[in-house]
């Protein structure tokens, strides 16, 4: 079952920790992703019986919800986030700020509205569990506050978490002055994190009280002796290739450190640069100055417009941010954009079955990957246009008329995690598509690389991977079976499922619960999306 750790390898006491994290990140039921509302498992997948024409309004992005929320607690002032993702991913956010000595007050006539109160003394509570779940922005963001703490952090997750690569990020925030202490495999959850003893000079004697003495000395050694280099940058140097999420985390470290910070990815790729800009914009508006600047190779001044296409990041080896932290402070009030990458499988929808969907207040301008989505599809060859009045209307004559046809070579290293909509349309294109730069879609929810080529597999559909993604081969559409169809506890793994099912007769989908890690309620939004007629 998705939600749990199953197995104890580490003795009572951790299971009694790992549990009691548990209990301190439960939410209302919402961070337990089978816990909800109840569909039947497997969850019937609805077949379009004709095409569509609705509208579809979308909860709000994942990623600027847990951006926000970090940003706020790293401030002073409370700040009201209007329009806020209420899913398992972002109430998991909640609960892990709520162990460092947050507060974050819902409106009871909206749940959306959430007002985050920082700790009057900007000193983060440590010596709770932060449990992760499986959401990559929790387990990757919240550490860097683990910095700030006035004791050492435990961090857990599902089972499924276990999985997920942390090791980069951990060893960036030991180049910080942190210890880190790993319960198992190293680079992996669950693990310890002790804050260095001089991160809040003001504090120091405090945090020495408070914290494990015997890490002192290696922690003062570590953070560089902040007193002496306090205008000097700290270098920090990982390889991302595995997740955009490690900058992104670091950045937001570095944005309260006591010094100035660069920030360096050596690595053979850089996925999601969008999502890095998003948190360099989000720093920005809350008054810290980062910039980024790239070296092809390595060498020196030989540099590679890393600012130009996001997808000309395969060529660059080498980019620096540099964070000069200050005072962290979102303004009062931030409206939350809706979540493009989730509107994919409401807009791909219109190609699947035919006809019109509509998604309102899309933003003109955006840092989510998802505003490439408009784009993505019309290579596919539906019309996307947004309306002066924010309205994204993506129109189709359907898979079935032949006008959907394969992307070919595709990269989509920008926006990998829009990978399983887009798969789901490729399955039922006419002409090949090879989705390439999203090698690291095997360290997300599940093994996306591996899930997907066993799920078109199953339908009777063809693909394989590919070194750095994976390659979908066009079948005619009558060759195209029904199946019970895994989701791996991969949210998109299920709306993967749910769109194939669109045109497919007899697709039941396994666990649809698991939406809920970023959509409150995906199955009744399928449900009415196929209801509406105009
Ligand atoms: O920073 C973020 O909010 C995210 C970054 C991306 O992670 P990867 O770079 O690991 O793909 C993306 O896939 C994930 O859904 C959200
Ligand atoms: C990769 C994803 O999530 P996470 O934030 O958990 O990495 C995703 O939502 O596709």
């Amino acid at each position: 079952m998705n939600g749990l750790p199953e197995t104890d390898t580490a003795g009572g006491f951790r299971w009694w920790l790992r549990r009691r994290g548990r209990a301190d990140a439960t939410m209302g039921s919402m961070t337990d992703s089978n816990s909800t509302r109840a569909y039947p498992d497997p969850w019937p997948a609805p077949l379009a019986a004709h095409p569509l024409d609705a509208t579809v309004t979308i909860p709000g992005s994942k990623s600027l919800s847990n951006r926000y929320l970090i940003l706020s607690t790293l401030g002073t002032r409370p700040v009201t986030l209007v329009g806020l993702l209420r899913s398992r991913d972002t109430d998991l956010m909640m609960g892990a700020l709520k162990a460092f000595g947050v507060k974050c007050d819902v409106d009871p006539d909206d749940e959306t509205t959430v007002t985050v109160i920082p700790p009057a003394s900007g000193r983060f509570h440590g010596g709770e569990t932060v449990y992760c779940g499986l959401a990559g922005t929790v387990m990757r963001f919240v550490p860097g506050l683990a910095l700030h703490a006035d004791a050492p952090v435990r961090f857990d997750g599902d089972a499924q978490a276990y999985k997920r690569p942390m090791k980069p990020l951990l060893d960036g925030l030991t180049q910080m002055g942190a210890r880190v202490d790993y319960e198992g495999e190293e680079g992996f959850l669950p693990f310890t994190i002790t804050p260095p003893q001089v991160i809040d000079s003001a504090d120091s004697a405090d945090s020495a009280d408070s914290a494990d003495s015997a890490d002192s000395a290696d922690s003062a050694d570590s953070a560089d002796s902040a007193d002496s280099a306090a205008a000097t940058e700290l270098h920090v140097t990982i390889d991302s290739s595995g997740s955009s999420q490690f900058i992104s985390g670091l950045l937001m470290a570095a944005s309260r450190f006591p010094r100035p910070v660069a920030i360096t990815h050596r690595g053979a790729h850089l996925p999601s640069l969008p999502h890095i800009r998003m948190t360099m914009a989000d720093l920005q508006a809350s008054g810290i100055s980062v910039t980024m600047d790239a070296t092809a190779d390595g060498k020196p001044g030989d540099t590679v417009d890393a600012t130009a296409g996001d997808s000309a990041t395969a060529a660059v080896h080498a980019v620096t941010w540099h964070v000069t932290p200050g005072e962290v402070q979102l303004p009062s009030r931030v409206v939350v954009e809706p979540d493009l990458s989730n509107a994919a499988p409401f807009l791909g929808a219109a190609l699947i079955a035919g006809g019109t969907v509509r998604v309102p207040n899309w933003p003109e301008n955006t840092t989510q990957p998802g505003g490439l989505l408009p784009q993505y599809l019309r290579n596919f060859g539906a019309d996307a246009q947004r309306s002066a009045d924010g309205v994204m209307t993506v129109t189709s004559d359907g898979v079935a008329s032949g006008g959907v046809h394969g992307l070919g070579d595709f990269d989509l290293s920008a926006a990998g995690e829009i990978a399983p909509s887009l798969a789901a349309i490729a399955v039922l294109a006419h002409g090949d598509t090879a989705l390439h730069g999203i090698a690291h879609l095997r360290g997300h929810e599940t093994n996306r690389l591996a899930a997907l080529v066993a799920e078109i597999t199953r339908i009777g559909g063809d693909a394989e991977e590919l070194d750095d993604g994976i390659r979908i081969g066009s079948v005619p559409l009558a060759s195209l079976h029904g199946a019970v169809m895994e989701t791996y506890a991969d949210h998109r793994m299920a709306t993967f499922a749910a769109m194939i099912g669109l045109v497919v007769p007899g697709v039941e989908v396994t666990n649809v619960a698991t939406t809920r890690k970023t959509i409150p309620d995906f199955p009744g939004m399928w449900n009415a999306m196929l209801a509406q007629h105009r």
